[in-house]
């Protein structure tokens, strides 16, 4: 397992920062932010809040939910006779699998060298990625192995994931000698938009493993002693499913040629009504309950705040982003959801945004500064807003009326990673302006102990609240 810190994100900000607002429109910023550092910087023992924060924490990062997982099929029945045709510099060819070391040069030398996405389009840089690649007219393989090898459902039910996967192929990568691809996120092509599968295929090659990494831990192929063909065995095929918004990389080919198909895996949408149970929400709901029902805990009111440990694709269509959001949590996030839910707290998503990434344009390179909470040393220019005010536009619009009322925030889980505020434009494996990945943190409130006191003696149940309009917010920032 790596070092933490090893991980990157690959969002800059491509607009101009900001205007520069009033003092007076940031006061309710500094406040909360003194409030809330008090739970951050040296929690007090004794301080029965940041104890009771402390266990939540706990609680809900046991609750993790694995970010990829890998495998490998053999290659007999159906795709024991697979071929893959692509376009070379004579026309039309096929190679045959396993691919045979003269097939595999002929099908990189016939390659397109591979851009990636940074600064606002695609570039050629061989410091960070060199490779060559086929895409979809110019290459196809004339049986699928996602679909032979049952791919998706072991994927769904190693991940959990609830609804329907759709893996569209759109591309064959391949790898020489020192060929490799720096740490990267893949680019979201639409908010359905959920994973990545990367299929290796069988050949000669030495080095060249994918390595993805997510919250401090890592997952790695091993496929160049995987693939090939032995006396006893079949030549196979490597897989890795990982959640595209993870850093991944391919570390560097040491010898022969390494081909890889790359797809784009979608989940479905609009499967209400069909929630599946999480039997660990039922616990942290419980650990909620209880930190809701102790009045020592956040005595004069307040916010509990988590952020998601993943991040989302979020489009300038999205007008209820809150809702359409939730609907695309992956992995633990949506288990810490439901809990929230299930306790019937009033919740709230925000966008969750570093500054800093702003000035730093070189940021996708490998020895970057990596942006990362160390510890609970969260920077003190970060902001915490909705996402529908504060995503595309240049309005640096919060809405203090609901959060930031001068209570404490008491952090339970921090970001892991985050984009730039403002930042449209997505830095991964491809430039696409279609989405963007966002860092979210959910944020509910806690009523003073007295309230709670009252509704917990009276039985009334805190609901969730609808969100206010946006024009209230426009009023409260006018006042
Ligand atoms: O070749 C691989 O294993 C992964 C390639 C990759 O990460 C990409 O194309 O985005
Ligand atoms: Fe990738």
């Amino acid at each position: 397992m790596s070092d933490a810190s090893d991980s990157r994100t690959f969002d800059i900000a491509d607009q101009p920062p900001p205007k520069k607002q009033k003092k007076s429109e940031y006061e309710w910023y500094d406040r909360a932010y003194a409030k809330a550092s008090k739970y951050w910087d040296d929690p007090p023992e004794d301080d029965p809040t940041s104890v009771i924060a402390a266990t939540l924490e706990d609680k809900f990062l046991h609750a993790a939910r694995p970010f990829a997982c890998t495998g490998t099929i053999d290659m007999v029945g159906a795709l024991e006779k697979v071929k893959v045709y692509y376009t070379g510099p004579d026309g039309e060819a096929s190679v045959n699998l396993p691919l045979n070391t003269a097939d595999a040069d002929a099908l990189h030398a016939a390659g397109q060298l591979s851009m990636f996405g940074r600064d606002g389009g695609n570039v050629y840089d061989e410091s960070y990625r060199l490779a060559r690649e086929h895409r979809p007219p110019q290459v196809a393989i004339s049986a699928d192995p996602v679909l032979v090898g049952d791919i998706l459902p072991f994927v769904r039910q190693h991940l959990g994931i609830d609804r329907p996967l759709r893996a569209v192929l759109y591309k064959v990568n391949t790898y020489s000698a020192g060929g490799f691809f720096g740490a990267h996120r893949d680019t979201p092509k639409g908010t359905d938009h959920i994973g990545t599968i990367t299929v290796c295929l069988p050949s000669e090659f030495e080095g060249g493993e994918l390595v993805v990494r997510h919250g401090g831990k890592e997952v790695k192929s091993e496929w160049s002693s995987q693939v090939r063909p032995t006396a006893d065995k079949p030549a196979r095929l490597g897989w890795m499913f990982l959640y595209s918004d993870c850093d991944h990389e391919v570390l560097p080919v040491t010898s022969g040629t390494r081909v890889t198909l790359a797809y784009d895996v979608f989940a479905s949408q609009g499967m209400e009504g069909e929630q599946v149970k999480y039997s660990d929400a039922a616990e942290l709901t419980d650990a909620l309950r209880a930190a809701y029902q102790n009045l020592d805990f956040l005595p004069d009111g307040g916010h509990i705040a988590f952020a998601m440990q993943h991040s989302y694709p979020h489009t300038r269509c999205d007008e209820l982003a809150d809702e359409a959001l939730v609907k695309e949590f992956k992995g633990g996030d949506m288990v810490w959801l439901r809990a929230v839910q299930d306790a019937q707290l009033d919740w709230r998503l925000l966008g969750v945004y570093s500054d800093s990434m702003e000035d730093d344009p070189k940021s996708y390179e490998t020895d970057a500064e990596p942006y990362r909470f160390k510890g609970r040393d969260l920077p003190a220019q970060e902001g915490f807003m909705y996402l529908q005010d504060a995503l595309f536009g240049s309005d640096y619009c919060p809405n203090p009326k609901w959060f930031f009322d001068n209570k404490d925030v008491a952090w339970i889980t921090l970001p892991i990673c985050w984009g730039g505020r403002n930042s449209y434009m997505s830095y991964g494996n491809e430039w696409c302006a279609e989405a963007t990945y966002v860092n979210v943190a959910l944020v509910a409130k806690i009523p003073t102990a007295e309230e709670r006191e009252a509704a917990l003696n009276g039985g009334v149940v805190v609901e969730k609240a609808t969100p206010e309009p946006k024009q209230d917010n426009d009023e409260e920032q006018q006042e």
